[in-house]
């Protein structure tokens, strides 16, 4: 997956969890969410990410991976509902990073 692909995925599925405040709760996982508050939201964040903790503790590798989806995931719904977008985030981590060491990086893993 390129860089491109990657940016994509987050930018799509962050335009579709804004576009679900709108849906109806009965319809949508996302919806029902939103409609159950931002307690419910910080619920699934610290499940999933305990049962991230739980998966490196089993040294399960596909485990890992299933739940820091989870745990992206969940996160990208708080930043809906607190009406950010990705890219805030995705700003930070660069502004720490630098563009360099982004470039850096991309040079070897190619
Ligand atoms: N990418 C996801 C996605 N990742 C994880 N999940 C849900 O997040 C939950 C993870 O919680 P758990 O692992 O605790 O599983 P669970 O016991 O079923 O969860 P609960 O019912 O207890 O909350 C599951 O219900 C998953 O289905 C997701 N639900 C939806 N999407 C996508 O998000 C978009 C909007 O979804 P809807 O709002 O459902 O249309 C669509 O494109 C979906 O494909």
């Amino acid at each position: 997956m390129n860089q491109q692909q990657q940016c994509a995925i987050l930018t799509q599925l962050a335009d579709v969890l804004e576009a679900r405040q709108l849906a109806d709760p009965d319809t949508s996982y996302v919806a029902r969410l939103y409609a159950k508050g931002l307690d419910a939201i910080l619920k699934k964040i610290g499940e999933e990410a305990t049962e991230t903790v739980m998966a490196a503790k089993d040294n399960d590798n596909d485990k890992i991976i299933y739940e820091i989806a989870d745990l992206w995931f969940h996160c990208l719904i708080l930043l809906a509902a607190r009406g950010l977008h990705p890219d805030a985030v995705l700003i930070e981590l660069e502004r720490r990073f630098g563009m360099s060491g982004i470039a850096e990086k991309a040079a070897r893993s190619q």
